[in-house]
């Protein structure tokens, strides 16, 4: 798309001051629209903003329903990071309170260093922008994955500023829910910048200062990684998650890998709720602590921030200038530490705090008390599941379709992605997720456990040799092929969800891949997948299907 075709047509909607300013009623009415007229937007100094105003760079950043691109102010020659998000996504799967809960929880906390900053807001008939503060210093996965274990010094900072902008977060009554490496950004200086509010919960105000315990109604929202105990078994979400969430965080920064992870959402959650995890013999003595107190089922067993900012964990840290120092460089955490027998830490955590913040803890504990009991507090509900068990029935053409090669528009745009001899015989929208390989006679991931599978868009694109493969687009926009199975491999197994036709597994050693049509095309993607599968590649020769 050629966004400099747009032309501006500006009339001056302060989208900020206007809670309905992306107006989700037009959403769907303009989702079929495929001319892209640009519409007002603002920032609360009052500019217009709109794509004219860009010049569009690379993708840097992929999520479920959105591209995050560079972006250039043609004005200001500054750079930006634009989260562009489809509409009609966010309308097929509902998405639309998301979009409103990331603009509203990201202009309440503007300003504050450790938070990405949302600039402007604006859309087109087709998609949402989001103009947000360029961390160009990449994700903290990035360096957890280069360096496996980060040195003490850089954990210890970073742990600081993770800790002190959800503390920030927290006086301003938002729950960020969805905190993991991922999300937690580095800015020119290598500070941090945590983005990624499409899932943040906004207390109402009455309760923005409620003590970290209380718990809140919350939908299945977040990582499975990352999600604290109360979400599983409560269906709700505390300050204190997010708390669970960033010793996750601080756990895999020195460990590796997070405290609770396994090969499907299902083992990860067990092992959340049995508070199964190992610490590593020899982890820094000090951080121990952290873990063994924050791992606790209970929101009200717990530390506060203000108590784990008196950890020894945190000693020598400055609190007040964090975001003016110098952070320490990130690297391989070095083998000179003290090797630490884990079974004689003390039992609990407040004999690693100073006296003074053992008081305060106790305080804070016993108006906690008060609050867990308040209306609003959550008791036990019981868990949902979305599962949708409504079977749809195939169309009265199923079974009968010749296989056709396509050679539309689409052909000549993924054309250079194969050779000369291979031509593209269907296509499709799919939402593509990752999970275990399913044993047989295993049912398709199912409620709270289907949730949490993470879900890319994707093109599905089956080609007359057996190829499967599933294509993005990559930097610079170029369309790129970022995973493929070949159908002719007889371990491929294909296994069709009898409950949603328009899902489908492809089972491999090591894992599987969960395909979720979403461009109603099931049925023929059913046939043609079976075709190939079974099929000989002559069938699919060009002279045989050709409408
Ligand atoms: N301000 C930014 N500066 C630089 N890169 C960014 C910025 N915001 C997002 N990204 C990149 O884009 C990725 C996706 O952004 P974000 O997490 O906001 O999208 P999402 O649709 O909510 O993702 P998901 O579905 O994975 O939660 C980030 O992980 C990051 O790599």
């Amino acid at each position: 798309m050629d966004l400099d075709q747009n032309r501006v047509s500006v009339s001056a909607l302060p989208d900020y001051a206007d809670p309905d300013y992306f107006d989700y009623g037009a959403i769907s009415k303009q989702t079929s629209v495929h001319r892209t007229s640009p519409k007002h937007s603002t920032d609360h100094i009052g500019s217009v903003k709109s794509t004219t105003d860009y010049i569009f760079g690379d993708i840097i950043g992929d999520g479920s329903f959105s591209k995050v691109k560079r972006a250039t102010d043609k004005r200001s020659w500054k750079e930006y990071a634009v989260k562009v998000l489809d509409k009609r996504y966010i309308v097929k799967e509902n998405k639309v309170k998301y979009v409103n809960i990331e603009r509203d929880s990201m202009m309440r906390l503007n300003g504050f260093p450790g938070i990405a900053r949302l600039f402007h807001t604006f859309q087109d008939d087709l998609k949402l922008y989001y103009v947000l503060e360029y961390a160009p210093n990449g994700e903290l996965l990035q360096y957890i994955k280069k360096y496996r274990f980060l040195n003490e010094a850089s954990v210890q900072f970073y742990a600081a500023e993770i800790l002190s902008s959800i503390e920030f977060m927290h006086s301003c009554g938002i729950i960020h829910r969805d905190l993991k490496p991922e999300n937690i950004l580095f800015d020119h200086n290598m500070h941090i910048k945590i983005t990624d509010f499409g899932t943040a919960k906004i207390l109402p105000p009455k309760y923005a200062e409620c003590p970290e315990s209380t718990t809140f109604p919350s939908s299945f929202v977040g990582t499975a990684e990352y999600v604290a105990p109360e979400l599983l078994s409560k269906q709700a979400v505390s300050k204190s998650s997010d708390i669970w969430a960033f010793a996750c965080v601080v756990y895999q920064m020195i460990v590796g890998s997070p405290p609770f992870h396994g090969r499907d959402p299902g083992i990860i959650f067990r092992k959340i709720m049995n508070l199964e995890y190992d610490l590593p013999k020899l982890l820094p003595a000090e951080i121990v602590p952290l873990f063994n107190c924050i791992f606790r089922l209970q929101t009200s067993d717990r530390p506060s921030i203000q108590e784990l900012k008196h950890f020894s964990f945190f000693k020598g840290i400055s609190w007040k200038d964090l975001f003016f120092q110098s952070p320490p460089p990130l690297q391989h955490l070095r083998p000179n530490y003290r090797h630490v027998p884990v079974n004689s830490l003390p039992p609990s955590y407040r004999s690693n705090m100073t006296a003074a913040a053992a008081a305060s803890a106790a305080a804070a504990r016993a108006s906690a008390s008060i609050v867990r009991h308040h209306k609003g507090a959550v008791p036990s509900q019981k868990m949902g599941n979305s599962f949708n068990k409504k079977s749809v029935s195939p169309p009265a053409h199923y079974g009968q379709a010749t296989l056709r090669n396509t050679q539309q528009p689409i052909d000549r745009l993924y054309k250079t992605l194969f050779s000369s001899d291979e031509s593209i015989v269907e296509s499709s929208s799919v939402f593509l997720s990752l999970t275990a390989p399913m044993s047989e006679g295993s049912k398709f991931p199912s409620g709270i456990t289907k949730m949490f599978l993470k879900k890319r868009s994707r093109v599905l694109l089956l080609t007359n040799t057996g190829r499967c493969a599933f294509v993005t687009k990559g930097k610079n926009d170029k369309i790129v092929i970022d995973g493929e199975i070949n159908l002719n491999d007889p371990s491929v197994e294909v296994r069709f969800d009898d409950n949603n036709p328009k899902r489908f597994l492809l089972n491999l050693d090591k894992q599987a891949w969960i395909v979720e049509d979403t461009s109603g095309n099931a049925y023929r993607l059913r046939e043609v997948i079976d075709k190939l599968k079974n099929g000989s590649r002559s069938s699919f020769d060009r002279s045989s299907y050709e409408d």
